[in-house]
């Protein structure tokens, strides 16, 4: 009895996830949207160069800032005023960094962030101008004015690149891009400082300005040339960017043209009180303080070091000269360097790690926290050190290294508090950013005006002492965090604006992530799969594949025999589930470890790679690169392939050399080919006795002991980013072997309906590929020895459907070809037609010649075609059994 088409189609396990996942297995969180022009599909490249200009203009605002800061002594003389009144400037400045985020940032919201950026640091090199023209003794009030203004304005690139960094990176990347951007900010309030000292050491002080503003107008020119609006709406139909460079500069910074969407009124009030409510809410205050107080410790020591390095050995300081005391803040500059570089491992990688090891993959923002406790221990020791060193007056070394600790320990912690509240605010990144800002200075300006006499009171050793002690009770305030953050989120004063990622899966169970964010290990299939981005569920057409049990064949099924070769003479092609049977989970475990066999070979570099280049048809063996072959189109095809023979892995043939990687996996390779081949017999058999034949036929045409053409072809497709990318990547064609066995996780692979044109696009079927599951195929050669009974059916690879097409696409084919010298003529016997049936049924035979063929002297013809490009591949097959055996 037939079975329908539907009655053997079974579903796979449904594993449909819609979520989006990295190269890495790790979910990407936001979701990115299907068009190109989200800012979370933009390349790394795009997004890294935009995160430089964020960080250049963010250094370049603290640098215009804070460039007089080691003047005002000199200034003192200019303006005949104390130093301390001098010292003004500075304080001014440090006001107008604290808060002049605060009244620039709701107009970010009207005429765009990039857009206040660029003007904030032209009125920036106005300030520096201003400043530098300050040289009469009557211009003091308007000097300290000017660095007031310049410290206003100076904030606001430091404050906008918060937001810009939510809107563009993932949640798993987050980590590293602040502590980029929250270095440059730390770097420029260093540098800027100790270049200007070094120039108002050797010229006249107004050089500590006038140097900035060449610096400050190529900074604008790189925001004006770079700068990219990064809003977007992914619930709204897109905004229609210009395209060309004049038009959309004049649109990114000119009012009027906005790119971006001016909210209603009542949300630019809302942004306005949006800062306070942000910074008041309990969750910020605990987080806040915590750097404040750190931070804090990190001031006294810059504050404290040149009193102390400098001061006469009598009065227990190191005698320092000036330029001494320059070199000593060298120990400054490495800690800036030590805390990116622990930043680019920890930042991410701690809290992702935590993440998956102990909150079975489930986000919160409080895992960010924890790299603070680095912080917490680091913070107190740093301090014991230089608390000991001046008391003791140890070598001035013992005090650098105490110096370095705290410093590396604050540094660390800076970018963590951000990150955490932008978290917690995830659609107002900028309000956090300036509300810390805020946090992290308040406590700086405050300092000096109590330092020198606390340390009266006190002595050096118990200000140190204390500052210990305080830190670790602030920890407290951390672990508050850690423990009821969630729950103290919620009680914000701005609750409308809560809006977090807590609760999002970022690891499928098994995927094991990397510390380092290389590449997950992929442990099983059904993991594999769902490591990857899913399968669109509304894409159409969609093949009607059965779905065939290998134990069920194992153990002998008919009907499932019935089952397999109606699948391979109705469309030739069929998935098989390994499920079940001890020998199909090995393969299937194998399956995910050859992907990274593939992956490694495919990731070579191209001289590398090409070293291996095959060389058809005298040696199917080895490399071919992308674009060897062409598409239908004539176009350049989009994969690259090795070809590793059976012959060479079974020890039958003198074995080419191949590249590392696949040299060090030649064990697991025989192995996946082994178990293949247990699953080929048992299909082969199936079709055999199906077919009233000998159960041995068509496994004896093929049996693995004998040298044949038979490969393993490891295959790698790029990534469709862009439209004119979205084509087929291996062109249409029938596998000219025996049997195919396919595995694959990404779809891309179509197959042609039956009774179609290969020229109707609407008739090529995508194949969801399914966990536990190859695909497997009937090549020409079982057509040739079935009389045309058997199928095989064209099929192509086209781009990988929906967000898959942003991924590499890998596939192993295990190409079965007959051993050389078979025979290639029709079999005879059971239900193949004979040649009698032919001319009954009026069928014509395209290629008489075939019969009188070797497998090999076959392929070879193929393989010549092929080359040519003179291919013209057609499903063939399909036709009706003989209705009585015939005795062979
Ligand atoms: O990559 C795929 O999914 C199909 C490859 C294929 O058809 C072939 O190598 O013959
Ligand atoms: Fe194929």
């Amino acid at each position: 009895m037939e079975k329908s088409v539907e009655d053997s189609v079974r579903e796979g396990p449904d594993i449909a996830s819609p979520t989006t996942f990295a190269d890495n297995g790790i979910a990407l969180i936001p979701q990115p949207s299907d068009d190109p022009q989200d800012p979370l599909n933009w390349s790394i490249f795009r997004k890294s160069r935009l995160l430089f200009v964020i960080c250049i203009a963010s250094f370049a605002g603290n640098v215009a800032a804070l460039a007089g800061q080691e003047a005002y002594p000199l200034q003192s003389k200019v303006y005949n005023v104390t130093v301390i009144q001098s010292s003004y400037s500075v304080s001014a400045a440090m006001c107008g960094l604290a808060t002049g985020a605060f009244f620039f940032v709701p107009l970010g919201h009207i005429v765009g962030r990039w857009s206040i950026t660029f003007w904030s640091l032209l009125a920036c090199l106005a300030c520096a101008v201003w400043s530098a023209c300050m040289t009469r003794e009557s211009d003091y009030n308007n000097f300290i004015v000017s660095r007031l203004f310049s410290g206003l304005f100076g904030a606001i690139p430091s404050a906008v690149g918060g937001g810009m960094i939510l809107d563009i990176f993932f949640l798993h990347q987050r980590g590293r891009a602040f502590i980029c951007y929250e270095i440059a900010i730390l770097f420029g309030a260093t540098a800027g400082p100790t270049f200007s000292g070094f120039i108002a050491g050797t010229a006249s002080w107004t050089w500590c300005f006038w140097w900035t503003v060449p610096f400050l107008a190529a900074t604008a020119l790189l925001v004006f040339v770079f700068a990219e609006e990064t809003s977007f709406n992914r619930d709204k139909a897109p905004m229609q960017r210009s395209q060309g460079f004049v038009k959309s500069r004049i649109d990114t910074f000119f009012p009027g043209s906005a790119v971006i969407t001016i909210p209603p009124k009542s949300e630019i009030i809302k942004s306005v009180v949006a800062p306070f409510a942000i910074g008041l809410s309990p969750a910020t205050v605990l987080c806040g303080l915590f750097t404040l107080v750190v931070f804090g410790w990190l001031l006294i020591n810059d504050v404290l070091s040149p009193t102390f390095l400098q001061n006469p050995i009598e009065e227990g300081g190191y005698a320092f000269t000036p330029v001494q005391n320059a070199a000593f803040s060298m120990a400054g500059w490495i800690a800036i360097i030590t805390s990116q570089v622990v930043g680019m491992f920890a930042h991410d990688g701690i809290p992702l790690w935590i993440c998956k090891r102990y909150y079975n993959g489930v986000w919160r923002p409080e895992l960010r926290l924890y790299i603070m406790s680095i912080t917490a221990v680091f913070v107190p020791v740093g301090l014991g050190v230089c608390g000991a060193a001046l008391k003791q007056h140890y070598h001035y070394m013992v005090f650098a290294l105490g110096y370095y600790i705290v410093a590396v320990a604050v540094l660390i912690a800076v970018p963590v508090a951000t990150n955490y509240v932008a978290e917690s605010y995830t659609e107002h990144g900028t309000e956090c950013t300036l509300v810390m800002t805020f946090y992290r200075l308040a406590w700086g300006v405050a300092i000096p005006f109590f330092i020198t006499h606390w340390i009266e009171e006190v002595g050096i050793e118990w200000v140190y002492g204390i500052a210990a002690f305080v830190t670790i009770g602030a920890w407290l305030l951390i672990m508050i965090l850690l423990w009821k953050g969630p729950t103290i989120r919620q009680w914000s004063l701005a609750k409308s604006l809560v809006r977090s990622e807590e609760g999002q899966k970022l690891f499928e169970k098994s995927i094991i992530y990397s510390f380092f964010n290389i590449h997950a290990r992929t442990m099983a299939s059904a993991e594999y799969f769902a490591s990857q981005p899913a399968f669109p569920d509304d894409l159409q057409p969609v093949a009607q594949m059965a779905t065939i049990s290998l134990a069920k064949l194992v153990a002998g099924s008919t009907s499932e025999a019935e089952a397999v070769l109606h699948a391979c003479r109705k469309l030739g092609f069929f998935l098989l589930d390994l499920t079940g049977d001890p020998v199909g989970e090995k393969l299937m475990t194998e399956v995910d470890a050859v992907f990274d066999v593939v992956r490694q070979t495919m990731e070579l570099s191209t001289d590398e790679k090409n070293k291996f280049n095959h060389d058809p048809p005298r040696d199917f063996r080895g490399y071919k690169a992308q674009g060897v072959m062409k598409t239908e189109t004539g176009a350049p095809d989009r994969c690259e392939f090795y070809n590793v023979s059976q012959d060479d892995l079974l020890g039958q043939s003198t074995p080419r050399t191949n590249p590392g990687p696949i040299a060090a996996n030649s064990e697991l390779l025989r192995s996946y080919l082994e178990h293949g081949q247990f699953a080929l017999t048992h299909i082969l058999r199936a079709l055999a006795t199906q077919l009233g034949l000998g159960s041995e036929t068509f496994r004896d045409l093929q049996t693995p002991t004998r040298a044949s053409g038979t490969i393993l072809r490891l295959i790698r497709y790029a990534p469709s980013l862009s439209p004119e990318d979205m084509r087929t990547g291996l062109l249409p064609h029938t596998d000219f072997g025996s049997v195919t066995l396919l595995a694959n996780v990404l779809g891309g692979l179509q197959v042609l309906a039956p009774d179609s044109a290969p020229e109707d696009e609407n008739a090529w079927q995508w194949v969801r590929p399914r966990p536990g599951c190859l695909i497997v195929n009937m090549g020409d050669a079982m057509v040739e020895w079935t009389g045309g009974v058997l199928r095989s059916n064209m099929h192509r690879v086209n781009y990988a459907p929906g967000n898959q097409r942003h991924v590499y696409r890998y596939a192993c084919a295990m190409l079965v070809r007959p051993y050389k010298e078979a025979t290639m003529s029709r079999l005879h016997g059971g239900r193949i037609p004979t040649v009698e049936d032919d001319q009954r049924e009026g069928i014509e035979i395209a290629d008489n010649t075939v019969s009188s063929l070797t497998a090999h002297e076959w392929e070879l013809k193929k393989a010549m075609i092929l080359k040519e490009g003179r291919d013209c591949a057609r499903s063939r097959g399909g036709r009706e059994l003989r209705p009585q055996p015939v005795a062979a």
